[in-house]
């Protein structure tokens, strides 16, 4: 299987990801072997890290390549078809969602989405199983995501949308989405938002948005924290900036879940790897 869209997935499938995650399984090793290949750019830390290190504890061997490897003129067909000679696995970030779902589409392994400019399944699947550690509960909450309608929101929504929790998205009226989901509320009033909200989420900026009147009206503030209801998360999407989607003093604050947030993004690739291999 591959590991494209969150929306591909039943609540069951993604429920037996978290199993396989809170194993965290070293053996069997089902990439004994075997090779994954990684399409990454060098800007990635933590995603690239977490599926390098995953990929080496499952047994396999990662060999890395840039993204633009897949930006020649040669038919992804062709590059699919001499891969699969020598690798198990493909797990690539490219801008364009497209390419990847054209990868998969003339792979007979399996491929795995690490990011695309449309979507970033792996990043939401690995927060909900941290929010679940904390909460078995956390397809009950309310989950409020502040910012523009990019890749970080879609696959919110894709979440929401499985799972069947509701998703506000605060923003200028210009990042609506134009989608039917009936989990979806959409509001350009931020601070309203903020006493119904148990998970609160944030993305980097995209430059359309980042400017004072962007700031004043939807910077996540001390002040802004302190409306949110107690046992309220606040998690940011990293890279966050000070001074732009977030204040210094938001990061500072106990809500703010913390670096150690992002430890699941191993146990849960592991899984994801895990998961497409057994049931392709
Ligand atoms: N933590 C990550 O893996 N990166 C998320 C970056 C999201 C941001 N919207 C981006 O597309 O660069």
């Amino acid at each position: 299987m591959n590991f494209l869209n969150l929306s591909d997935f039943t609540a069951a499938q993604l429920q037996e990801v978290f199993a396989l995650a809170e194993q965290n399984a070293a053996n069997p090793k089902p990439l004994a072997g075997k090779t994954a290949v990684l399409f990454f750019p060098e800007s990635s830390i933590r995603t690239r890290i977490t599926f390098e290190k995953a990929v080496v504890e499952l047994g396999g061997q990662p060999i890395l390549f840039p993204p633009e490897s897949l930006d020649k003129p040669e038919a992804l067909h062709d590059v699919a078809g001499y891969i699969q000679n020598w690798a198990s696995l493909v797990i690539v970030r490219h801008n364009s969602h497209s390419r990847i779902s054209q990868l998969a589409a003339h792979s007979s392994i399996p491929v795995i989405n690490a990011m695309s400019s449309h979507n970033h399944p792996c990043e939401i699947v690995s927060d909900l199983f941290a929010i679940r550690k904390l909460n078995p509960g956390f397809d009950k909450l309310r989950y409020t995501f502040v910012g523009a309608c990019g890749n970080i929101l879609q696959s919110w929504l894709n979440a929401a949308t499985v799972f069947g929790f509701p998703l506000t998205h605060v923003a200028p009226a210009s990042e609506k989405l134009d989608t039917e989901a009936a989990n979806y509320h959409f509001t350009e009033q931020l601070e309203p938002a903020l006493a119904n909200t148990d998970v609160l989420l944030t993305d980097p900026l995209p430059a359309r948005l980042k400017g004072d009147l962007y700031y004043s009206r939807y910077q996540i503030t001390q002040r802004r924290i302190e409306m949110l209801p107690a046992n309220a998360l606040f998690n940011p999407c990293p890279p966050f900036y000070r001074g732009e989607e977030v204040s210094e003093e938001a990061i500072k604050s106990p809500v703010f879940v913390g670096y150690n947030f992002k430890a699941s993004l191993l146990p849960v690739q592991k899984a994801v790897i895990q998961y497409c291999l057994e049931h392709y």
